[in-house]
């Protein structure tokens, strides 16, 4: 249950900079999440995300801006948090000889009001696993094992890394049902994950952090419409004459001429809206040489695309 009203951000970060050897690895970064909702927070590797999410957590101490979790400072009321707040680490920190279910009845023991451990263990599928040590746990048991620990306290904020990492689809929608029913018991989920489809599926509000900043934040369905509505990929043979071709593409007028990249041998995609002139231009020109067009999509742009436009294409 909230203990406060819930209009309030959950979580607020304010002009969080924190550094590692005098190189600062959040830089400046906004973001709040809200009771009721899934925030998540999606970056390349590197980013600074787990860094932020361990500042909220209260793991690390930031050396500028604020930090408030359900109003109060993660690092200074860090008793007052901790049966209000539940964490999910990436390297779960579990301890590793005590079997599954033995550590979740020892962490619900803590709280006030647990949940039921048989029931929530049913849930993630752990009950098979309850005599087995968190040592011969699979790395995808683990993770659920971990999660169950975040959850069981009844917490009003959740803050999961990469709380799906490793699953099998199985295990990836249980946790997925679970952590709605976390949202719609007001809980402020935050979490950070690779998984597009993820964001996609759960995110309420997406915050897509770089070099330690966030660079675009909003609903899923505001980030898609921000870009080109729609791409263009076609196959065909390959090396074709991307210059001539981006030529033949480009409306009449256009400042920039459309870039056509072969993404495999023989697989192309346009970067241009897709619309019914340029697939006929595009038909036209390979006809005119004598080239089979053998397959030709157009898709709704995803997550995926909107992100590596905003992050690019470079391995970090
Ligand atoms: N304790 C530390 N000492 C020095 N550098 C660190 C430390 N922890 C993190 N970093 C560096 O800070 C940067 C941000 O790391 P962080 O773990 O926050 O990124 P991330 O966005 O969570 O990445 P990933 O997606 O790979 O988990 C990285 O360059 C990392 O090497």
């Amino acid at each position: 249950m909230l203990g406060q009203s819930s209009s309030l951000p959950a979580v607020e970060v304010r002009g969080l900079v924190k550094r590692y050897d005098g190189r600062a690895v959040v830089d400046g970064l906004d973001l709040h999440a809200s009771p009721g909702r899934v925030t998540a927070v999606l970056g390349p590797n590197g980013a600074g995300k787990t860094t932020t999410v361990e500042c909220c957590e209260g793991l690390r101490t930031p050396d500028a801006g604020t930090v408030r979790v359900l109003g109060l400072d993660p690092v200074a009321d860090a008793g007052s948090l901790r049966p209000r707040v539940g964490v999910m680490l990436q390297d779960a920190g579990l301890p590793t000889g005590v079997p599954a279910l033995g550590v979740l009845r020892h962490v619900a023991q803590m709280y006030a009001r647990p949940r039921d451990v048989g029931e929530l263990a049913e849930r993630l599928g752990l009950t098979p696993f309850a005599r087995t040590t968190v040592r011969r746990l699979s790395g995808g048991q683990r993770q659920r094992l971990a999660l169950a620990t975040a959850v069981v306290g009844r917490p009003d904020v959740v803050f999961l890394d990469e709380p799906s990492a490793g699953m099998d689809p199985q295990a990836r929608r249980a946790v997925w049902s679970l952590v709605e029913e976390l949202r719609a018991d007001g809980v402020a989920v935050l979490l950070t994950t690779h998984l597009m489809d993820e964001a996609e599926a759960l995110a309420d509000e997406v915050a897509v952090v770089d070099h330690g900043r966030v660079i675009a934040h909003g609903t899923v369905p505001a980030l898609l419409a921000g870009a080109d509505s729609s791409t263009l990929t076609f196959r065909a043979e390959p090396s074709l004459d991307l210059a001539a071709l981006g030529a033949a593409l480009t409306p009449a007028g256009a400042a920039a001429r459309a870039a056509v990249t072969e993404t495999g041998p023989g697989a192309y995609a346009v970067d241009s809206p897709a619309t019914p002139a340029l697939v006929a231009a595009l038909a036209a020109w390979c006809a005119d040489r004598d080239v089979l067009l053998a397959r030709v999509d157009v898709g709704r742009r995803t997550l995926e695309d909107v992100f590596l436009d905003l992050t690019g294409r470079n391995l970090r």
